[in-house]
């Protein structure tokens, strides 16, 4: 062992080092991870994958798996030129009076002291920039919701398979949206030349079933974007609004669905009104999420908190919402999904029956202009259910439909001239009814001539 020392001793004379030590956790909270030994983790994985003898396979949820260097394993990298020696090491000792163990995990870096500049000027940064990078490549989209008495987020991973390909709707109504997207994921200077926040509202309104939830799949697959779906009934008051919202992150979809619907229209009272009602002073203390509170968070002082947010409204209703909301500004875009057009059609029998056309899509246009049917219904007819033993071709789907819109027309059909009917019974009754009150009249002349 002197033996040893003495080398060691004589090597660190001949050949300076420096060591960096990167622990898990912030000094000073044990909670609190360390976000650069999380970027070191992520930087050193490609490495350590391909160089250590030793790893840890570690499950990050559904297929996805990470390796990482195991404990007392080391691995270099070059940079520059210049030798990076990594190592991950335990530190364990016996704490607490409980005999708790503390375990505290941390990497080192060593390198020569010629090459301290590079390191502290150029290394750590990339290190930082690539996990970065790393991150964003491999990331998985998240969908949050919030739950009722709790101000916190929980989130699943994302993966929904609409895209705009998928969506039918109008190609142009469609383009539009598309390029409305992509201007504003690339106008981050724009944003701030104009002096506003970075921020774009969208209002989605239609019938049930056309295609307004499915839109915002797309559009979160399209940007990468996650999404935080906000249940305004969970919220208790603004404060628990704005806790909320204020800890949603950059590159995200901010969704309230059916928006008439919410807590927030029971609230919409003028505050002539509020004073006015007696129980308002007790329920303005049990709930007080106004309309304000949401309006200040979408285009007030509160925007400012994060960047590079999308806010969307849905609604089935979209002349019962307060015009405040939606004004222009507030909701920048507003966005009709309405029944099924040829058009959306020929989108959904690409992607349902791979057809590009087909003799029956004459019949099935005119058919379509004259009958209001969600694409949502048109997707149920034309879905192949392949638990069936004989899967169904085009064609049958197609008849199917073509049977659908014409059984829903005569229904309507005959739906109107039952009305018809009806209003003509009605007329014969009440015109039956005349004539009785004017023989009735007759009768008490008669009796008065009599008397
Ligand atoms: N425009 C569309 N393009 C492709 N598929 C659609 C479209 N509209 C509806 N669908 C199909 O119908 C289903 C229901 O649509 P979606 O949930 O998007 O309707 P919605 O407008 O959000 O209805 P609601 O108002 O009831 O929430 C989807 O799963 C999708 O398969
Ligand atoms: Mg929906």
């Amino acid at each position: 062992s002197l033996v040893n020392r003495l080398f060691a001793m004589i090597k660190a004379f001949l050949f300076p080092q420096i060591r960096i030590v990167i622990p898990a956790n912030s000094d000073n909270s044990y909670w609190k991870k360390n976000s650069f030994y999380m970027a070191v983790e992520t930087y050193l994985r490609a490495t350590a994958s391909a160089e250590a003898k030793s790893l840890k396979a570690i499950s990050k949820g559904g297929d996805k798996l990470n390796l990482k260097l195991d404990e007392n394993e080391s691995i270099t990298d070059k940079f520059c030129g210049a030798v990076m020696n990594w190592g991950y090491f335990c530190a364990r000792n016996q704490t607490n009076s409980h005999h708790e163990k503390s375990e505290k995990y941390y990497y080192t870096l060593n390198f020569s002291k010629r090459h301290r500049d590079l390191v502290v000027g150029s290394y750590l940064k990339h290190i930082a920039e690539t996990s970065h990078e790393l991150n964003a490549k491999y990331r998985q989209k998240k969908l949050y919701t919030n739950s009722t008495d709790e101000e916190e987020w929980t989130s699943v991973v994302f993966k929904h398979p609409a895209t705009f390909d998928t969506l039918a709707m109008d190609t142009n109504k469609k383009n539009e949206i598309i390029n409305d997207l992509t201007c504003f994921r690339n106008s981050k200077n724009y944003y701030a030349k104009i002096g506003k926040t970075w921020k774009r509202g969208y209002l989605l309104y239609g019938p049930p079933g056309t295609g307004k939830s499915t839109m915002i799949a797309a559009m979160a697959n399209f940007l990468d974007y996650d999404i935080y779906d906000l249940e305004l009934t969970a919220v208790k008051n603004n404060t628990s609004l704005r806790t909320l919202l204020t800890n949603t992150s950059h590159k995200s979809i901010l969704v309230i669905e059916d928006i008439d619907c919410t807590a927030i229209t029971g609230d919409r009272k003028s505050e002539g009104q509020k004073k006015s009602d007696k129980d308002d002073g007790d329920y303005l203390k049990k709930n007080s999420l106004t309309l304000s509170g949401l309006l200040n968070f979408i285009d007030g002082l509160w925007s400012a908190c994060g960047e590079e947010r999308i806010v969307v409204f849905t609604t089935n209703h979209v002349d019962k919402l307060d015009p405040a909301l939606i004004r222009r500004g507030r909701m920048d875009m507003h966005i009709e999904l309405s029944y099924c057009s040829y058009e959306a059609f020929k989108v959904l029998a690409k992607n349902y029956l791979d057809l590009d056309s087909h003799p029956l899509f004459d019949e099935v246009c005119e058919l379509l202009k004259t009958k209001n049917i969600t694409p949502a219904d048109v997707a149920e007819v034309l879905i192949c259910n392949t638990m069936e033993s004989k899967v169904p071709g085009a064609t049958e789907r197609l008849e199917e439909l073509i049977t659908v819109l014409k059984k829903d027309t005569k229904q309507e059909e005959r739906g109107e001239t039952e009305e018809k009917e009806e209003t003509e019974d009605e007329k014969d009754e009440t015109e039956k009814k005349d004539e009785k009150t004017t023989e009735e009249k007759n009768e008490t002349e008669n009796e008065k001539d009599e008397t």
